[in-house]
């Protein structure tokens, strides 16, 4: 198939590229830029001598409309206008970013202050969560990818809340990620001599991914809750983890939790559940496509602690959007990582 890629300059566009060039339904990918027409790609990126050696193109309608499948890697605000002439006109359109994940507009302009899409477009967008979403995902021309921390937390909490294991009246979320999830553009908190040998919080209260998570857990799990939720930033390129804690229900053990999780997951091969607290951490999941889960009560006090851990730009991010691709069009499961390097 032939992929046109918008936003490719950003971290989440090279992780496309890098997952696209080895996967095996793919013939041909073109790049779009905003500000750098004409430029050779691998010019500005030495990692992709040799497998991305075209210039970049003016994003432009009449070639857009020609792909199967169109990824948006571009920051909140674009696509919202970007996108809407598109839907329907032919090529499968997967946004990575949250211009499209509300369904509420009003949810969308308070909580990231701009102006949302059409209601209409926003309509008829499904929720790229693959794991939870496959069969809408599968009939979609246009595709929200999740947010990354809404990956590492939903694919954790979402199959204890479903089954009722665990309160959701008192849901507190404590996530961290690395830099690289604000994008290639470097701010006074992510410049490196503010961020390293660092660790601050941000967004406090107010970050823009909390009603996402509360209406995927919603849509997913049927539970109406309202969550505590916070971000940290760790001075380290890539990766998040969350912790979550909620009370457990009444007669519900560890076990229990364990194996909810086990077989909700058992048919997914990019999500594991680890036991032991020392295999999980951001390093075990760099570059890859896996979501790792850990779960354990804290006997004195009955309340769960629950472990999401993930590649905020693979499995947050390109790589879930990969997999959305793939239910698309009926696609094995496979992300094509082998060959091409990495490039942070
Ligand atoms: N980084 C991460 O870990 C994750 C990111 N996301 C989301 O994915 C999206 C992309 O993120 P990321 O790659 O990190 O962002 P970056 O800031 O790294 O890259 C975004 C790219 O978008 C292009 N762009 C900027 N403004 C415009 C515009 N007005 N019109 C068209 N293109 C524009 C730029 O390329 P050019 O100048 O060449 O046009 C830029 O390189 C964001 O919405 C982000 O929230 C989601 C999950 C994880
Ligand atoms: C470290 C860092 O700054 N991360 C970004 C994640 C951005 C993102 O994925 O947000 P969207 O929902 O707009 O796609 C943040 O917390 O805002």
């Amino acid at each position: 198939m032939k992929v046109g890629i918008v936003g490719a300059t950003g971290y989440g566009g090279l992780e496309l590229i890098r997952f696209l060039h080895n996967h095996k339904a793919v013939e041909r990918i073109d790049l779009f830029t905003s500000s750098e027409e004409g430029v050779i790609f691998s010019s500005k990126f030495g990692h992709l001598v040799h497998i991305a050696d075209t210039p970049l193109q003016k994003i432009d309608y009449g070639a857009l409309e020609k792909f199967d499948v169109v990824f948006t890697s571009t920051p909140s605000g674009v696509t919202s206008e970007l996108l809407p002439p598109l839907v329907g006109k032919g090529p499968k359109l997967i946004d990575l970013s949250g211009d499209f994940r509300l369904k509420d507009p009003a949810s969308y302009e308070a909580w990231y202050g701009k102006k949302a899409a059409p209601l209409e477009v926003i309509q008829q967008s499904v929720y790229g969560l693959t794991e939870w979403n496959a069969e809408h995902v599968q009939q979609a021309s246009l595709i929200a990818n999740p947010g990354c921390y809404p990956t590492a937390v939903l694919l954790s909490l979402l199959p204890l809340l479903k089954e009722q294991l665990i309160d959701p009246s008192f849901l507190v979320i404590d996530a961290k990620s690395g830099i690289s999830g604000a994008g290639n553009k470097p701010s006074q908190t992510t410049h490196f001599s503010e961020a390293n040998e660092s660790f601050s919080i941000y967004k406090t209260n107010t970050h823009q991914h909390i009603p996402e998570i509360e209406q995927a857990i919603s849509m997913f799990a049927g539970v109406e809750t309202t969550i505590s939720f916070n971000t940290h930033l760790v001075p380290m390129s890539r990766g998040i983890l969350s912790t979550s804690y909620a009370p457990v229900m009444p007669g519900v053990t560890e076990k229990r939790l364990v194996s909810c999780l086990q077989n909700t997951y058992e048919k997914h091969p990019f999500v594991r559940i680890v036991t032991d607290a020392n295999s999980l951490g951001t390093n075990h999941v760099k570059g890859s496509n896996y979501c790792d889960i850990l779960v354990k009560v804290d006997s004195r006090t009955n309340r769960a602690t629950i472990v999401g851990v993930i590649d905020n730009l693979v499995k947050g991010a390109a790589g879930q959007a990969i997999q959305n691709m793939n239910v698309q069009f009926d696609l094995p499961q496979t992300t094509g990582l082998d060959v091409v390097p990495f490039f942070i």
